[in-house]
């Protein structure tokens, strides 16, 4: 295991001590080497409080782990060197040339100049930074100085790289090219722990992934198995009218395996979901239903699970609303 953790948690108190946020409330994960492992949720959920707790930057209020088969809190140099950590903002000057940039971040882990220098270059290789490598980085787009700040983490050559929300604030393209760098660096070796609360990216990048939502996972595993946790099609209907007769309607009916009923918004319109085997067989019989009832859908939608479903479902809140 490259991470395993027990009970991980952190409270921050204020330096009155009067208030204290529990931002990190006991997290038992695993991270398996060679993973794109994600950790989704949103925004204020604890994902930036644990990787810093993982990469030796903050110290846990209690709970143990271990990063690199090193213990996190009795060997704090040891995980440091084996892990990378790339922060939201990005560190990078504007004065310096991202291959300056990269020989410093060399010499910070203490390597000799002449490696410096030869690793500053297979990095800019790596990265594909050569247009741009050896100008001032005040003059990088957001895309490209997203990358620099990736490929600063990796100067020497962890095991393990921490990003904490790689892509967020980069336009379509660079987001595309932020994935193809994840995926290379896994294929070169690098095993990753990113953060994110773009539901898509966890889908598509992330082998495995965990849900943390106030301080606590409320699930994880694989994307298709969380997925899968919520078999079939999600069928959602807009009623104006007799909302409470309709989803006792319809929770009488035997393909119908459970109803959920959301708020009504401003204009009294409440959101039915239904969760069904077979969502295209399910639709004519629900309309057939309503019909009878002389009650009028305002809308219908037909979906297969995604992982924001899964959020939904374990939370009660839907993760698009919640990161905004
Ligand atoms: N230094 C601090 N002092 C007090 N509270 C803090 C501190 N840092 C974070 N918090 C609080 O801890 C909680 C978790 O914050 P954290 O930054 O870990 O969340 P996050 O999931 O990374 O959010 P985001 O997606 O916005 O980056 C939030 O309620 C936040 O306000």
């Amino acid at each position: 295991m490259l991470i395993e953790t027990a009970g991980l948690r952190k409270t921050y108190r204020s330096r009155q001590k009067k208030e204290e946020v529990e931002a990190v409330r006991g997290v038992d994960l695993t991270v398996k080497e060679g993973e794109i492992f994600g950790f989704l949720g949103p925004n204020g959920a604890g994902k930036t409080t644990t990787l810093r707790m993982l990469s030796t930057l903050l110290e846990p209020t209690s709970g143990t782990a271990r990063v690199g088969g090193f213990d996190l809190l009795k060997q704090p140099t040891q995980v440091r060197r084996t892990v990378g950590y790339v922060g939201q903002s990005g560190g990078t000057w504007g004065e310096v040339t991202a291959r300056e940039e990269l020989v410093m971040q060399g010499r910070l882990y203490e390597m000799p100049k002449a490696e410096c220098r030869t690793r500053a270059a297979e990095v800019i290789k790596a990265f594909e930074l050569d247009e741009f490598a050896d100008r001032k980085i005040k003059g990088y787009s957001g895309g490209q100085r997203r990358r620099l700040d990736v490929a600063l983490g990796t100067v020497h050559r962890p095991k393990l790289l921490f990003l904490d929300e790689p892509t967020t604030g980069l336009d379509p393209q660079s987001r595309a090219h932020m994935w193809d760098e994840v995926r290379q660096l896994r294929e070169r070796g690098t095993s990753v722990f990113l953060t994110t609360h773009y539901l898509d990216e966890a889908d598509a990048l992330c082998d495995r992934l965990a849900i943390i939502d106030n301080g606590e996972i409320v699930v994880d595993g694989t994307p298709l198995d969380l997925k899968r946790q919520i078999a079939g099609d999600i069928v959602e209907i807009g009623v104006g009218t007799s909302p409470e007769e309709a989803a006792r309607l319809l929770s009488d009916k035997s393909f119908v395996r459970e109803v959920e009923s959301g708020e009504p918004d401003p204009s009294g319109v409440v959101i039915l979901r239904l969760y069904v085997e077979d969502g295209s067989a399910a639709v004519p019989d629900i309309l057939r239903t309503l019909d009878a009832a002389d009650i009028s859908p305002l809308s219908i939608e037909l979906h297969r699970p995604s992982l924001d479903d899964v959020f939904l479902k374990q939370t009660g809140r839907s993760l698009r609303e919640s990161a905004s």
